[in-house]
């Protein structure tokens, strides 16, 4: 997946959503069907090429799904992503290996999301090897990042453009590769997300420090409403304000209007 010439103002939005593991196997397939029918329903999406579109939807499913996600998005402008993986092939039991989730059609896979920073001990070292080893199989890294504790803009930034020198070693053509998904740790799982002020500030701030540009977007209790307020943003990064796939459709919308790729009469009536 090519992630070149993206910038916030008029570059490619991303909308994508991981669904943790907050849906079963079944309503996991639900889900994405519903998914299916929430993009089929916008032609915007589908203009060009999933790489020319001015919108991209990916979608992160748990491990198990990936196989049925792809039959299901077959033909879609749906990016398909992983929550996560391994560092590298062999003798890592209960991993699951970049190679396999290339294989499996995934095209980004997340590595470093709080949840798996704070709950399975990741470190920097740990994420920087995941960022090499996706890389090495032709995967995006969708490199979350974010502050663990309120902090003011500044100091905000600063971490997170640490943590992203951590997990590239600096390699500043390694970091113009990656998706990066600024989550501050405290408004993941939150009712609200991080003020849209705070977030344009930090977004702004990594985006000045960071050379190579890559796409940079915000996650963290994310829903509709939030994406028209966030110029310094790349898109968002939905969880479960999106296991209504209504609210997805309607951040898409928001999306498609931003870079005016206008939706057909029909599809915009079918879902007022
Ligand atoms: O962590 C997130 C996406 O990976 C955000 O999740 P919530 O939107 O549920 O807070």
């Amino acid at each position: 997946m090519s992630t070149s010439g993206s910038s916030a103002g008029n570059g490619t939005l991303y909308v994508g959503v991981s669904t943790k593991m907050y849906l079963g196997y079944q309503a996991s397939l639900r889900w994405l069907s519903e998914v299916r029918s929430v993009v089929d329903d916008r032609p915007g999406l589908a203009m060009n090429s999933a790489e020319d579109s001015p919108v991209r939807v990916f979608v992160i499913p748990s491990f198990p799904v990936l196989d049925q996600a792809k039959r299901i998005l077959a033909g879609s402008p749906v990016l398909l992503g992983a929550q996560n993986c391994a560092w590298g092939d062999g003798p890592l039991t209960g991993e699951v290996s970049p190679g396999m989730l290339a294989e499996l059609g995934v095209s980004l896979v997340e590595i470093g999301h709080a949840e798996r920073r704070r709950q399975f001990g990741e470190d920097d070292a740990v994420v920087a090897r995941k960022v090499r080893a996706a890389v090495g199989h032709s995967l995006t890294p969708l490199l979350c990042i974010g502050e663990p504790d309120r902090l003011d803009a500044g100091a905000a930034a600063d971490f997170c453009v640490r943590q992203v020198h951590a997990a590239t070693g600096g390699d500043s053509t390694l970091a113009s590769s990656l998706v990066l998904a600024y989550e501050p740790v405290w408004a993941i799982g939150a009712q609200e997300p991080a003020p849209p002020q705070h977030v344009n500030a930090v977004l702004s701030r990594i985006r000045a420090a960071l050379g190579p540009r890559c796409p940079l977007i915000y996650g963290g209790s994310a829903g509709p409403g939030l994406l028209p307020q966030l110029p310094a943003a790349d898109g968002l990064f939905l969880g479960r304000f999106a296991h209504d796939a209504a609210n997805l459709g309607r951040v898409l919308d928001e999306a498609l209007l931003l870079r005016q790729t206008e939706a057909p009469a029909s599809s915009s009536s079918s879902r007022s």
